[in-house]
């Protein structure tokens, strides 16, 4: 089988959110290239937590089998996190069925989510070796299907302000224009790591430095080793460490030099309007680039995937692919 579904951004493109029918009920969910769980509102979470959105509740599925033996919790570097019991049951993303999928139904869920009132759990796309599930891990929805797939993979078209895409298990020529290069995937801490070999600011020279990255569509930020950062933000004016907004500002009438990523030999180029992300005030704007320090690799998310087409590659050579859109 194969199939795509429309995602939409949310404001500022700080996530991008697909439907996704879990026993028959259709929820909004943030499909999460770093991490590998799928979890949803349920009607186990108190009646509060609830309002404002959709939510699975397996007692109306006529599929909905209960793993009650298993739970899950799961914490996200940005201090989010939920919790809860798992059901196997039908789910389905465009055209592709996952006729039995461990549906993580949450019964508590961080403040954090519950003000984004769009979003009805994840949909984890990281390797399912990180997925949280007790005292039997589960797969994610991808490795649940993948060996039904046409092709091993999935792609990520996200826009800027606008609908994309995520295909399940063929790549769209249409989507991109040029080639598609390729960079080798370690897959040892179960997330879409690779290693970039160099950057560039604007029209500046290309600096040639390996940096370990991760494709994270679950993060809306561009994450980067601090030296290529203040190389960055030295080229605009009137940027400047904000400890108070905890990172670079920029005034938000700068004209904002391209970031320009070397991955697989070839140019990666995010225009510079992509990293002027958020108003903070009348005229100071967040920086769509942000220091990697304590993560411990960089982090390739929205700012830089909605300006490329991406190929997650999950082939037992797992790669991950970057064109222009
Ligand atoms: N923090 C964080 C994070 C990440 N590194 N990938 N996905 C994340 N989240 C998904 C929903 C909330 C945070």
């Amino acid at each position: 089988q194969q199939g795509e579904v429309s995602n939409t951004p949310e404001a500022h493109d700080q996530s991008y959110l697909c439907p996704v029918t879990v026993g028959g009920q259709t929820l909004n969910l943030d499909f999460d290239t770093g991490s590998a769980d799928l979890w949803v509102y349920s009607t186990l979470m108190p009646t509060s937590e609830q309002r404002g959105h959709s939510v699975y509740n397996p007692d109306s599925s006529s599929s909905s089998n209960a793993q009650s033996d298993n739970s899950w919790t799961i914490q996200y570097s940005d201090g989010s996190g939920a919790s809860g019991t798992v059901y196997a049951d039908k789910v389905v993303v465009g055209s592709v069925t996952a006729t039995s999928q461990a549906v993580e139904a949450a019964t508590s869920v961080s403040s954090a989510f519950i003000k984004e009132t769009h979003n009805d759990g994840l949909l984890g796309l990281a390797f399912s070796s990180i997925n949280t599930v007790q005292p039997t891990q589960q797969t994610t929805f991808f490795d649940t299907v993948k060996s039904t797939l046409a092709k091993p993979l999935f792609t990520a078209h996200l826009k800027k302000g606008a609908p994309g895409s995520y295909d399940f298990g063929y790549i769209d020529t249409s989507k991109y224009t040029g080639s598609i290069t390729y960079a080798h995937v370690d897959t040892s801490n179960g997330l879409w790591e690779f290693t970039a070999s160099g950057y560039a600011v604007g029209s500046g020279s290309t600096v040639a430095t390996p940096y370990d990255s991760i494709a994270d569509t679950g993060t809306s930020l561009l994450y980067l080793p601090t030296e290529i950062v203040a190389a960055y933000y030295g080229e605009v004016n009137g940027a400047m460490y904000d400890s108070s907004q905890g990172g670079y500002t920029v005034p938000c009438d700068s004209n904002l030099p391209d970031f320009v990523a070397i991955i697989g030999g070839s140019r990666h180029t995010v225009p510079g309007s992509y990293i002027n992300y958020a108003p903070i005030s009348e005229t100071s704007c967040f920086g769509g680039i942000q220091a990697n320090d304590g993560i411990g690799h960089s982090v390739f998310g929205d700012v830089f995937l909605k300006s490329q087409f991406v190929v997650f590659d999950g082939s037992n050579s797992p790669r991950v692919g970057f064109a222009k859109q």
